[in-house]
């Protein structure tokens, strides 16, 4: 075998003793129960709403307090330490609000950091000491350890562990002492968390579940339609680029575009008021918490109406040139009757209503005006050249895949296209037919081509990219075309319906569970298929659950946009050794609330899965890898030190 990969190893592990220490250690790990996987997806730019959901586990930081304090604690003692560990800034500022005498809030400081270190073995019971040392708040190390492993059996060291808490108290640290125990238990409480896409669009944030995921201990990240669209505009995808500015102006979020990513839209403002004047469907949503007056409505109206134009102009010259896209029913400036204000789509005739076709020449309609296109060239520039958004973008890019195995399940945003009869569907790309997983990787080839190709506009693999957010056998959208035409400017509503792939209907069906599972190397008697992307409609009864277990579909929406279809507040998922909780969160009003009221509805539990046997970290894809590293460090042993 080739030495050299020993020899670096050697380095690292330079004595026999600290090779056979950690071959001990990694063989010991294998045995502790696997880690909690925490399940999230179509966050939607709800920050606030994902906030509460990541630092309460879905409901298991409560568990675990409830299960060693329930006997100590009343329920409101529980709500209330409960609240400490999610907002721990927030609850301290509030008790010293309230604790105006200093006794009363020493009392309080060390009621609660004798239960935090009450709570913190029971929440790290599966790590090992390391893994634990590697949480607690840096500082404070060595005072937390003299805690949490004291031994009192002689009664000798009473004093000695009143005084270290007395002495953080009065030293002024307890304050970050307690906010660095809380995050510690977040921590402990989810070990790996998979957001199974659509970060962004629609909800005002998504750049702040950015930051938090960048800064999160483990996780990835399955990406989503949304996602890929945002990837695509900074992969130089000017479609994409008019889609993401459209859908902000459309949810009122173009301060995501100016302020946060600083990309300037003058230009586009500019344009917009020269040509479009106010149109109903163009007008923002409105947002409760967000009033904007008349003026400021009127101008996104207008820039809402400049880029949808953009964008469906710059649409045609992609389907033209992508025959195998098989996209010419969307070829929908080219399919208007101008004089007669009328579009034949699909085979049928429909009158136009709310036009705005101001820039548009009918002999060649497709054609951008010079000044169009100028303004999608300087934002596509602005695009590229925000640092904040290239952060975001590499991050998503490095975190993220199109589709991922993990611990036997495959967690993946949309679908696998599938024709009526539950076979994968084929799709030609240069010459050679794809199905399945190969599709998939294909998709994801692309991608990572188009991303790190970003002066490239025009080619193949930036026009996959926009593929993927709007084409029939995208991955992605799984749907046989995108109707944003029809819904601004036909009034019969038959014609915006998104008719769905069929693997939305056959994903009931256990049968086509288990032969996907199977396309993707994983056992179909153990794996399930983990969903985003369409929101299920718990108000009629739909259950997330199905295919025998087989399927889970998480969207319950977080997206507020949504939440009158589905009657909750998004689904989540966990799955830590002894088995799968499926969780309904119930509608987030504000952390306020969670920190004045303790009111934190506690969420349903569905149990998916109850594992016979406590499943064991051997048995997980990190145990895969821990396995790897032992076989190399056995072979150093006998390389080095057994001759
Ligand atoms: O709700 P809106 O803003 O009209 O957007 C509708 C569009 O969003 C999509 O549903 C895609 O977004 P999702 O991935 O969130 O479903 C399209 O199919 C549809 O055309
Ligand atoms: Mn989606």
């Amino acid at each position: 075998m080739n030495t050299k990969y020993l020899d670096l190893l050697s380095e690292k592990y330079n004595s026999e003793e600290k090779v056979v220490t950690e071959i001990i250690n990694l063989e010991a790990i294998l045995h502790l129960p696997k880690g909690t996987e925490h399940f999230v997806s179509d966050l939607h730019g709800e920050y606030h709403a994902f906030q509460h959901v990541l630092r309460n586990g879905s409901g298991k930081v409560k568990e675990k307090i409830k299960d060693i304090f329930k006997e100590t604690m009343t329920e409101q003692q529980i709500n209330d330490f409960a609240t400490l560990v999610y907002y721990p800034e927030d609850k301290i500022k509030l008790m010293k609000n309230k604790l105006t005498n200093k006794d009363e809030l020493h009392k309080w400081y060390q009621k609660v950091i004798c239960d935090m270190i009450t709570l913190i073995p029971y929440a790290s019971s599966k790590y090992t000491r390391s893994k634990l040392r590697k949480a607690l708040p840096e500082q404070f190390v060595f005072v937390i350890e003299e805690l949490l492993y004291k031994s009192d059996k002689y009664s000798n060291k009473k004093t000695y562990y009143e005084q270290i808490t007395q002495q953080i108290i009065t030293l002024g640290q307890s304050d970050k002492l307690i906010t660095g125990l809380a995050y510690t238990i977040q921590r402990l409480i989810v070990d790996h968390l998979h957001v199974v896409g659509d970060i962004y669009d629609r909800g005002p944030d998504p750049d702040k579940i950015m930051d938090t995921l960048i800064n999160y201990h483990s996780l990835d990240i399955q990406w989503g339609n949304h996602d890929v669209l945002w990837l695509g505009a900074y992969a130089g995808s000017k479609v994409c680029l008019a889609n993401i500015i459209r859908i902000c102006a459309r949810y009122d979020n173009l301060d995501i575009i100016e302020d946060v990513y600083g990309i300037n839209l003058r230009p586009l403002l500019t344009l917009a008021e020269k040509y479009y004047d106010d149109n109903q469907p163009f007008r923002p949503k409105q947002h409760k918490d967000k009033p904007i007056s008349e003026h400021e409505t009127l101008q996104i109206t207008k820039i809402h109406q400049a880029i949808a134009i953009i964008q469906f102009k710059l649409e045609s010259p992609i389907i033209k040139r992508r025959e195998f896209f098989n996209m010419e029913d969307r070829l929908v400036l080219e399919q208007i009757d101008y004089e007669n204000q009328e579009i034949t789509i699909y085979g049928k005739t429909y009158p136009l209503e709310n036009t705005c076709f101001a820039t548009i020449d009918p002999d060649n309609p497709a054609k951008l005006l010079a000044e169009e296109e100028e303004v999608i060239n300087k934002l596509l520039v602005s695009v590229q050249h925000s640092e904040k958004l290239a952060r975001h973008m590499k991050f998503l890019m490095k975190k993220g895949n199109l589709y991922l195995p993990y611990n036997g399940n495959l967690l993946i945003h949309g679908c696998i296209p599938l024709n009526e009869n539950g076979e994968m569907e084929q799709m030609e790309i240069e010459g050679k037919v794809y199905k399945g997983r190969a599709l998939l990787d294909q998709f994801e080839k692309y991608l990572r081509y188009a991303f790190s190709h970003r002066e490239e506009t025009d080619d193949l693999a930036t026009d996959m990219v926009w593929y993927l957010w709007t084409g029939e056998y995208s991955s992605l959208f799984g749907k046989r075309a995108m109707t944003t035409f029809e819904r601004y400017f036909i009034k019969d509503k038959a014609s915006h319906k998104e008719v769905k792939n069929h693997y939305y209907y056959l994903r009931e069906n256990e049968d086509v569970c288990r032969r996907i599972l199977e396309e993707f190397d994983l056992d179909p008697d153990q794996g399930h298929i983990i969903n985003g992307h369409t929101p299920v409609k718990e108000i009629e009864g739909e259950n997330p659950i199905k295919a025998n277990g087989k399927m889970i579909v998480i969207d319950g929406g977080f997206s507020k946009a949504y939440q009158s279809t589905t009657g909750i507040a998004g689904y989540t998922l966990l799955y830590n050794s002894f088995g799968m909780q499926l969780v309904a969160h119930q509608h987030f009003n504000s952390k306020e609330e969670v920190i004045n009221n303790g009111a934190d509805v506690l969420s349903v539990k569905r149990v998916v899965d109850k594992e016979l046997e406590r499943k064991k970290v051997g048995e997980t894809n990190v145990g895969k890898d821990l396995q790897e590293e032992i076989t190399m460090l056995k072979k150093l042993m006998e390389y080095r030190y057994m001759n």
